[in-house]
């Protein structure tokens, strides 16, 4: 894409539609004029007059606890210069944007016409009663700093100029790392400051507090490099200033050092600069949008380069998004009134480490990328990582406790975990506890389609974790060639090659087995041989013999070619007559299970009570409470008709043969679970007082519907399709699935091996 292009991308991004990037959402219903008495007059009085009564309740009736001012005076905007609040705008609503998207914290941006430090600190000190958290923004130095005393000083909430600490807790972290992985100590290295701004100043002094020694940095700003001699500096940038008198300029300063930490502007950096460094040098043009020196230049002239700019396009982006939002979740979630140093060394301490974690699934998948690894293009974590919520919140909210900060505190770490992880989207706690489960006892899972980079990812990720020892099937060159390309690491992993001389006598023995099962089904004994050539029929039978506890297959087949051969080698469970399609959606409103979404086609009246007896004791091996709800499109006789009718004798005759499950219907979707609704209108029902949380289906098209329109509109995860009845653990993976539903199957593979083996022991 050409640079005219992308300026007119990023001109309609913010045109379209609605203009700009947010908007106000109400929180409460507003559908009823019942809703309107309490949201406005005469209701809302009631909550004024207990605030007025006790102040501390403005947490309590409104918004205020969550809400954070984004203001700046657009006196140095990104590395755009004093370009005016209005032109600063764009730049506040983006950081109002990643606020709630990264953190899900509400905020109103505030563009001042107040370039007076008088003027500045009374508006925003007259803001109190409205926000939890105050982010001062793009405010050129020095004026940011007196600004920022005082009101830190004279407010009660916490107040952080973003581009100074922000920065600071940021480029800090990734200090350290970088570092690490070069080899180099923090308090030998030579380093080269270019800005002496709000952002520069902040950043050299965490630096030096991290055991950056004063005398090996040097500092710039525009009109060249500080020194002692020179009068037109204030307090602030003469701590900086150097005593090295063989630097005249940048070039000079940039010969032999080791560090460039750039926070001035655009392309200032050339690439005999970058050669002229020490040996494994590090660079942060950290200047935006365009850094000091592109990203691809400084890497042409150097391999041995660490490299970060602040932009998210390339590796490496080291800016201050990867802090604010988490470090005002954490001060927020305590009421804390400042936010001090103790949070800040918590927040680059917290980052640092998770940048030397295994890097989730989801990160790589967010990002187009594979594998990243702490290195020399991973020193950081990415901003859309899950885990820093959890981390970085976490981090904060605890140093402000221990600090003395906090006006409420967490006890309960585990739940506000859970908490913040609601906050980020979707509630998959019981996927979470599924997976502990399956890591209390992991089972040897054989993977028919080993030779897919997708099923080698989920089982590296499965073993890295320990929910699982996979077992690889296919051609071993081939797997070998995949895991080499990808950089998959899997140890000691057992592959079996079916056609290996290795196996010959495995394969006689499953062909055997085949042979003896299907020989009077039309089944010649040279068919039973070649079958066993197809993994599906491989892998089911080494399910059969024990060789391995479950099966999964099915990412680049049809489900049918993998339940018929399990069918034929393994069976139904003793009693089961069809086995069931059902699948787990993990929706806003927590799990519910669908069924039959993938088999049974037109399931008669008692093919849907046998479905909803196997359906129920399914779900309990992942909630203890199934509810189920036989869903139509009549409600407890209200049609009559082919699907009324059968819905609602199959519900008769399970009242009658299962007292004790929690069954009712016929009922239509909404009213299994709106439970309110159901109470309205039919008190009787079992299912009054909480929703259903398995729904059965009257036919595979309704149940398939179903679930795909809820996965596609309504933003549910879907767990799937997990086949209910065999008599040994098959699952059967839907057409592509992404690694993250692969390792979601996996996990259930190997719960239910644990519950068949369970049931063996009985
Ligand atoms: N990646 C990130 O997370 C962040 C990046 N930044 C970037 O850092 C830069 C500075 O921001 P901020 O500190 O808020 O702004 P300030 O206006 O406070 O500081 C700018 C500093 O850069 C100096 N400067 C400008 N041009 C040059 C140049 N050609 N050579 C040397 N020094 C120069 C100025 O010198 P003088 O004092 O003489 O005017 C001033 O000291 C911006 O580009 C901004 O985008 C800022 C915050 C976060
Ligand atoms: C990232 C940021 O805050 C800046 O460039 O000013
Ligand atoms: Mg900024």
């Amino acid at each position: 894409m050409n640079n005219t292009n992308r300026k007119q991308d990023a001109l309609n991004y913010h045109a379209k539609g609605r203009p700009g990037k947010i908007q106000v959402v109400p929180t409460k219903p507003t559908n009823s004029q019942r809703d309107l008495t309490m949201a406005y007059s005469p209701g809302v009085a009631e909550p004024c007059r207990a605030i007025a009564a006790n102040v501390d309740d403005v947490y309590k009736y409104t918004a205020k606890g969550n809400l954070v001012a984004v203001i700046s005076n657009g006196t140095a905007v990104l590395g755009l210069g004093n370009i005016g609040p209005e032109a600063g705008k764009p730049v506040m609503e983006g950081k109002g944007l990643l606020f709630k998207i990264y953190a899900d914290i509400d905020v109103f941006d505030l563009e001042l016409d107040a370039t007076n430090v008088d003027d500045f600190v009374r508006i925003v000190k007259a803001l109190e009663p409205t926000f939890g958290g105050i982010n001062l923004e793009d405010i050129s130095a020095p004026t940011c700093f007196e600004i920022e005393q005082r009101l830190k000083a004279e407010m009660n909430i916490p107040v952080m100029h973003d581009d100074q600490h922000g920065t600071a807790i940021i480029s800090g972290a990734a200090l350290m790392n970088a570092c690490e992985i070069q080899g180099k100590k923090l308090n030998e290295i030579k380093m080269v400051v270019n800005g002496a701004g709000a952002a520069a100043v902040s950043c050299s002094k965490i630096y030096l507090s991290l055991g950056v020694k004063k005398e090996n940095l040097v500092m710039f700003d525009i009109n060249g490099v500080l020194t002692p001699d020179r009068t037109d500096l204030d307090e602030m940038r003469l701590q900086f200033a150097t005593h090295r008198t063989d630097v005249k300029n940048l070039a000079d300063a940039m010969k032999d050092a080791d560090v460039f930490i750039g926070l001035s502007a655009g392309n200032v950096v050339t690439q005999d600069m970058v050669r002229s460094m020490a040996p494994k040098p590090i660079i942060f043009a950290m200047a935006n949008p365009e850094p000091e020196i592109a990203y691809d230049l400084a890497v042409e002239v150097r391999d041995d380069l660490i490299m970060a700019t602040g932009r998210s396009d390339f590796p490496n982006q080291v800016n201050n998004v990867l802090g604010f939002p988490f470090i005002f979740r954490g001060a927020l979630d305590v009421r804390a009134t400042a936010i001090n140093e103790e949070m800040k060394l918590a927040a680059t301490k917290a980052i640092a480490e998770l940048a030397k974690k295994p890097v989730p699934e989801a990160v790589n998948l967010a990002y187009d990328l594979r594998n990243l690894k702490f290195g020399k293009d991973y020193i950081i974590p990415k901003p859309m990582d899950p885990r820093l919520i959890i981390e970085v919140s976490s981090a904060v909210a605890h140093a402000a406790i221990e600090s003395g900060v906090a006006r409420t505190v967490i006890t309960d770490w585990e739940a506000y975990h859970e908490e913040l992880r609601g906050r980020i989207g979707k509630d998959d706690k019981l996927m979470r506890n599924l997976s502990l489960k399956a890591k209390e006892n992991p089972k040897r899972v054989v993977f028919a389609e080993a030779d897919n980079y997708k099923i080698l990812k989920a089982a590296q990720i499965v073993k890295d974790e320990g929910i699982a020892t996979p077992i690889l099937l296919g051609n071993k060159e081939k797997i070998q060639q995949i895991m080499l390309e990808n950089q998959l690491e899997l140890g000691d992993v057992k592959i079996v090659d079916i056609r290996s001389s290795g196996e010959v006598e495995n394969a006689k023995l499953y062909a055997d087995n085949l042979f003896s099962k299907r020989a009077r089904r039309g089944i010649t004994e040279y068919e039973a041989r070649k079958f066993m050539r197809d993994r599906n029929y491989y892998g089911a039978s080494m399910v059969q013999f024990g060789h391995a506890d479950a099966l999964i297959s099915g990412l680049t087949k049809n489900y049918v070619g993998i339940v018929k051969p399990a069918l034929q080698i393994i069976g139904t469970e003793p009693g089961v007559r069809r086995v069931v399609g059902m699948y787990m959606m993990l929706t806003k409103k927590g799990p519910v299970f669908f069924a039959d979404t993938t088999i049974n086609e037109n399931p008669s009246v008692q093919d849907l009570v046998d479905i909803t007896v196997l359906v129920e004791r399914s779900v309990r091996q992942f909630i203890s409470n199934p509810r189920v709800a036989v869903l139509s499109y009549s409600n407890f006789g209200s049609n009559d008709g082919e699907i009324p009718e059968k819905t609602r004798e199959a519900v008769r005759i399970l009242h009658e043969q299962y007292p004790d499950m929690v069954v009712d219907g016929e009922m239509q979707a909404n009213f299994a679970i709106n439970t309110e609704l159901l109470a309205d209108n039919y008190p009787f029902s079992s299912l009054v007082g909480e929703s259903a949380n398995t729904l059965i289906f009257p036919n595979l098209e309704s149940g398939n519907i179903a679930y795909k329109l809820l996965q596609e509109l309504g933003d549910a995860e879907a767990v799937g399709p997990i086949l209910l009845g065999m008599d040994k653990p098959i699952h059967v993976l839907q057409l592509g699935s992404s690694v993250r539903e692969i390792v979601n199957m996996i996990t259930i593979a190997v719960v239910d091996a644990q519950a068949h083996e369970e049931k063996l022991k009985a």
